[in-house]
């Protein structure tokens, strides 16, 4: 019987493994100067991989509307790095950070912040327009569509509900195919059946592709829709919880707010 030589080792074809969609590497963000200084951020380092749904929650003043906003390059660490996709933003010019944030982040807040003047179609190829794409008309259509809204596209935000206005916001912001959607308080100014609707559209958002959605609340039935929640106190991660229940979210938070 006679064996083959063992030749040379076979390349195995490992694939890369892809960046986090966004990334922050002790990112330390100071207000104030001298004894009116707050730390926001205290070195915080987080990752959020592609394909994921991150909530991010802790008391009032303990950082996450300044983590939303140094990771979406709307605010500058004073130390630290900021990376979305790979890609380190924290000194990157301003134009840079704009072109950025209309090509690769999309953005829903609480109020929706839709335009009043324009219509439901109007208002979802805003963001194309700003990037200087030419709009198709079929293409904002599918993305209203999508958030079940494709028989209102004429209407005014005043002629929808606070729910309906939230899923234009959302097909606006997903409008340009983001990487990252961020999304601070998107159900807070919501009904609870309406509330449900959007966080339908979040894991939709996430489910097979590699958008991420990177959510503050204060709603621990929100955060528990999310594929892992992580806690600030103070401006520091306290605690990340994979696959938690409301009760588990609410009963974490409780122990921060004390
Ligand atoms: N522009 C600013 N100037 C001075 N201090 C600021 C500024 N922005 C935030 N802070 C302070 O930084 C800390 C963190 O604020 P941040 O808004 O990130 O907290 P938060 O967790 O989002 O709070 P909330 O849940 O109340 O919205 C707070 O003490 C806040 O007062």
């Amino acid at each position: 019987m006679s064996f083959p030589s063992a030749g040379p080792a076979m390349p195995h074809a490992v694939p890369p493994m892809p960046p986090p969609a966004v990334e922050l590497r002790g990112v330390l963000r100071r207000y104030g100067s001298d004894d009116t200084a707050v730390t926001a951020l205290d070195r915080v380092s987080i990752a959020f991989p592609p394909g994921s749904w991150t909530a991010v929650m802790g008391p009032s003043g303990s950082g996450k509307s300044t983590l939303l906003h140094c990771a979406a390059g709307l605010d500058r660490a004073d130390e630290g790095q900021v990376l979305v996709a790979g890609r380190d933003i924290t000194r990157a010019p301003e134009h840079v950070l704009t072109e950025l944030r209309r090509r690769s982040l999309g953005f829903v807040f609480q109020n929706f912040n839709l335009v009043g003047a324009l219509t439901a179609e109007q208002n979802v190829a805003l963001p194309l327009r700003l990037a200087g794409v030419r709009v198709k008309r079929e293409q904002v259509r599918a993305a209203l569509a999508d958030v079940g809204l494709g028989d209102r596209g004429g209407h005014r935000p005043r002629e929808l509900s606070g729910g309906q206005q939230q899923r234009v916001a959302i097909a606006r912001a997903m409008v340009t195919r983001p990487d990252v959607l961020f999304a601070d308080e998107p159900t807070g100014a919501l009904d609870s059946r309406s509330a449900r609707t959007v966080l339908g559209l979040m894991r939709r958002v996430v489910q097979g592709s590699p958008q991420c959605v990177v959510m503050v609340t204060h709603d621990p039935v929100a955060a528990s829709a999310a594929d892992a929640v992580v806690f600030l106190r103070d401006g520091r991660l306290v605690d990340r919880l994979v696959g938690a229940s409301a009760r588990d979210v609410a009963d974490r938070l409780a122990t921060l707010e004390d």
